[in-house]
C-alpha cells in the first residue's frame, strides 16, 4: 500500500468504532511470556506494527507464536527459546523501544542477550540510562556494541533496592521483568504507575509472581524460581481512544469509541470538558463530540500517570486550535515534543512554542534549549496542506488537521502510524472520511 494519502477534508467524522488492546501493554505482556515455563494466550490483541515487531523478535529467540488476528487472541510458546543470531536481531534496530525489555526474561533464561539500539518515536533523547543502571544493580554486565548491548549474568540475579530519578514507564517495567525471577527481595521507589504497568503486574501475578504496590510508589517484588504461563486480555488502549476524541473535537463530529474505558482515561475527560467537549460513557465505550457551541481555551501541562499523559498531547492540540483564546501546553514529559506543530503551523494554526515552562510547575527541561511550551491562539480555520509524517501521535495529528481542513492535503509517510493504530484507513472510512490512499 502507498505511504501517501490524499484527504479531502472539511467534514465531521461520525459514526462507531472499536479499539483494540493497548500497544503499551500488549507488546510487554508478549516480553513477559518468556519468562513462563509453559505457554501464554493474550487476547484483545490489535494488529498494530509493533505486535509485528515484537512477535519477530520473539520468534528469532525460538518462542512458537501462533495468531487469530481476527478474534486478536497471541498463543506464545516459550518451551525452545534460545540465543537468537545477532546478524537477525540486528535487522530490528531501530524498529521500537521494546526490545530494551528482553534483557531480564533473557538473562534468566539463557544467562545472555543482545540488545538492538532502540527505535520508537524522536520525541526526545530518549536515553536507557535507568535501564542500564537496574539491570546492573540487579547483578548483570552490559557490554556496549556498536549496534547496540550484549549483556550477561554471570550468576543468578540479585533482588535489589532501587530509587528512580523520574518515574519512567519502561524502566519500571525492566525492574518488573528483572525481578519477578532474580533471587530474593527487590524494592523500587519512585516507580511509574500506568494503567499498562498495572495490567503487566496483573499478568505477573497469574503467572506467579509476588507484587506488592503502594500509594506512594513504591513496588516490591519477591523473586521466586518458576513462573507459569498466562492467560489474559489486554486492557484497551487509552491513546487511541482519546486521539478519535480528538479527531470529534477536532473536526466538529461525534464519535463512539466502542472498547474504551472510563477508569484509565479519568485525566483525558477532565481535559476534555474543560475544552467543552461532550462526552458520555455507556456499557460498551465512550461516545465523544463536539457540543455544537464555541469550545474553551485551556492551561495543560503533561505529566505521568495520574496526569494528564503526554501520548495524549499532539491529537488534542489539533483541537485546541479550533477553541476560543489563548491555550497554554506545557510538555514536561519529553523535551522534543512539539516539532509536528510546524506542519499546523503551514495550514493555518496560530501556534508558538517556548523554551520557558509555561503551566505553572517548573519541569526537568526548563532554563535549557528545549522548546517544550506551546501557546496555541484560536479558533483558526485550517487550510489543506502537502505534509510529512514525523511520528506516530504527530502523525495522526497531522491527519487530524487535514481531516478538519478544508481542501486536498497530501499526507506522507502515513505508514508510520500503522505503529499504532489498528486498521486506522478502515475506521477513518467507516467514518465518513473522504480519501485516498493509493
Ligand atoms: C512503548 C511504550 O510503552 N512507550 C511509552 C512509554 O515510553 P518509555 O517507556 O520509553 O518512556 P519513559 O517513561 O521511560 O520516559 C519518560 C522520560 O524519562 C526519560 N528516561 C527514560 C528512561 C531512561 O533510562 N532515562 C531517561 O531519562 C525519557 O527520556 C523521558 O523523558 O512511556 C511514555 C510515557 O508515558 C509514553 O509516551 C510512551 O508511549
Ligand atoms: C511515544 C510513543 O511510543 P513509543 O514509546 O513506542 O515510541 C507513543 O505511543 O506515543
Amino acid at each position: 500500500m502507498s505511504d501517501v494519502m490524499h484527504v479531502h477534508g472539511g467534514a465531521p467524522l461520525t459514526g462507531a468504532i472499536t479499539v483494540r488492546g493497548a500497544k503499551n501493554f500488549v507488546s510487554k505482556a508478549m516480553v513477559a511470556s518468556l519468562l513462563g515455563e509453559g505457554p501464554s494466550e493474550l487476547r484483545n490483541v490489535p494488529g498494530i506494527r509493533d505486535v509485528e515487531i515484537v512477535r519477530d523478535l520473539l520468534e528469532l529467540h525460538g518462542v512458537r507464536v501462533d495468531r487469530d488476528d481476527r478474534a486478536g487472541v497471541l498463543r506464545l510458546d516459550p518451551t525452545d527459546v534460545e540465543s537468537a543470531h545477532v546478524a537477525d536481531i540486528d535487522a530490528h534496530a531501530g524498529s521500537s523501544r521494546i526490545p530494551i525489555l528482553f534483557c531480564g526474561p533473557l538473562l534468566h533464561r539463557l544467562g545472555e542477550a543482545f540488545i538492538p539500539d532502540l527505535g520508537g518515536c524522536r520525541i526526545g533523547d530518549r536515553p536507557i540510562n535507568f535501564h542500564l543502571d537496574i539491570l546492573r544493580q540487579f547483578g548483570a554486565v552490559v557490554d556496549k556494541r556498536e549496534n547496540g548491548i550484549h549483556i550477561t549474568a554471570p550468576r543468578r540475579l540479585q533482588g535489589t533496592k532501587i530509587a528512580l530519578p523520574y518515574p519512567s514507564v519502561g524502566a519500571t517495567e525492566q525492574l518488573l521483568l528483572t525481578a519477578v525471577r532474580a533471587e530474593g527481595l527487590t524494592e523500587l521507589a519512585g516507580a511509574a504507575i500506568e494503567p499498562e504497568i498495572m495490567d503487566l503486574i496483573n499478568v505477573l501475578q497469574k503467572m506467579g509472581a509476588i507484587i506488592s504496590v503502594d500509594t506512594d510508589r513504591v513496588i516490591r517484588i519477591e523473586g521466586v524460581d518458576r513462573l507459569e504461563g498466562y492467560r489474559h486480555t489486554s486492557l484497551p488502549d487509552r491513546i487511541e481512544a482519546a486521539s478519535w476524541a480528538s479527531a470529534a473535537l477536532a473536526t466538529g463530529g461525534d464519535i463512539d469509541v466502542l472498547g474504551a474505558r472510563q477508569p484509565e482515561m479519568t485525566a483525558f475527560l477532565n481535559t476534555f470538558r474543560k475544552v467543552g467537549g461532550g462526552f458520555e460513557v455507556h456499557d460498551d465505550g465512550i461516545r465523544f463530540f463536539h457540543p455544537g457551541h464555541e469550545l474553551s481555551s485551556i492551561v495543560l501541562e503533561t505529566d505521568v500517570h495520574p496526569g494528564f499523559m503526554t501520548d495524549w498531547q499532539q491529537p488534542l492540540v489539533v483541537a485546541l486550535t479550533q477553541a476560543t483564546g489563548l491555550s497554554i501546553v506545557h510538555e514536561t514529559v519529553y523535551e522534543n515534543r512539539f516539532g509536528f506543530t510546524d506542519a499546523l503551523r503551514g495550514m493555518g494554526a496560530t501556534i508558538q512554542v517556548y523554551r520557558e515552562c509555561l503551566g505553572g510547575h517548573p519541569c526537568r527541561f526548563g532554563q535549557r534549549n528545549f522548546y517544550h511550551s506551546a501557546v496555541i491562539s484560536g479558533p483558526t480555520p485550517l487550510i489543506a496542506a502537502d505534509i510529512e509524517v514525523p511520528d506516530l501521535r504527530g502523525g495522526f495529528s497531522h491527519l487530524i488537521a487535514a481531516l478538519a481542513a478544508k481542501g486536498t492535503s497530501r499526507v506522507a509517510g502515513i505508514g508510520l502510524i500503522d505503529r499504532g493504530y489498528e486498521n486506522f484507513t478502515d475506521k477513518l472510512a467507516a467514518l465518513g472520511a473522504d480519501f485516498d490512499r493509493d
